[in-house]
């Protein structure tokens, strides 16, 4: 399993990074919003590095210029609803993928402790296809896998990306154990040490979905 961790490298990535999760900078909604999309476009610019690609000749005005362009066929799949404006990021790259909504939510049993409920799938087939998988933060780990299962419904993918913008350490190990090894690469922007008692992940940027859309009743 590769783990690709941006924080690693200096780029403009960061920039973005640091005010989602500035606390004085991220109650702006818009710019919250957009900073998630951003970061989605550029990790989709460096996710399609690693495509397939072969030469097609493209007609211009003037004559035959070859082009090397990606064959693989993507699936985004995105977990409601932090996973909007990541998802929009990374579709606006790639303009003809098909795409896949998945909804999961902590369901408290107390303050503490919650089940993670799927209730709601809308989703193509995958086999044999690339399955982009986003949620911009994993914390426990435990939405991705099972949103993963949910996906398998519909497939069995040739590989998997599983794309977050803050993970913490425990979701990394949770994943690289549940998650195919010979076929998964897992992106993100940073992974943090730790998740505290509610499962947020510290240092984080608190909750991401109450961030883009407001908080919930
Ligand atoms: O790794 P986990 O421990 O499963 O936690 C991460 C999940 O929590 C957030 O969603 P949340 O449940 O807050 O839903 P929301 O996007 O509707 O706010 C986030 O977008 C992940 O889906
Ligand atoms: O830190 C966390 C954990 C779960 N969901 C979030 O939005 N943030
Ligand atoms: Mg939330």
């Amino acid at each position: 399993m590769k783990v690709i961790d941006f924080s690693l490298t200096n780029s403009i990535l960061n920039q973005y990074v640091s005010e989602i999760r500035n606390v004085e900078v991220q109650n702006d909604r818009l710019r919250f919003r957009r900073n998630i999309e951003r970061i989605g476009e550029i990790m989709a610019y460096e996710i399609s590095k690693t495509f397939d690609y072969s030469i097609k000749e493209v007609q211009t005005p003037l004559g035959i210029a070859p082009v090397s362009t990606p064959d693989n066929q993507l699936v985004i799949s995105t977990i409601l609803r932090a996973g909007l404006p990541f998802h929009q990021g990374i579709l606006s790259y790639f303009d003809q993928a098909e795409n896949a909504f998945v909804s999961a939510y902590r369901k408290y049993k107390d303050t503490l402790k919650f089940d993670i409920h799927i209730e709601y799938i809308a989703s193509p087939r995958i086999d044999q296809k690339t399955l982009i998988i986003t949620d911009p933060m994993l914390a426990t780990g435990g939405s991705m896998e099972l949103s993963y299962q949910a996906m398998l419904t519909k497939g069995e993918p040739a590989e998997i990306h599983v794309v977050s913008i803050i993970a913490s350490q425990q979701a990394i190990d949770h994943i690289a154990e549940v998650f195919p090894k010979d076929r998964t690469t897992i992106w993100c922007a940073a992974i943090d040490p730790q998740i505290n008692e509610h499962s947020y992940i510290v240092p984080g940027l608190g909750d991401a979905g109450d961030l883009a859309y407001g908080e919930k009743e």
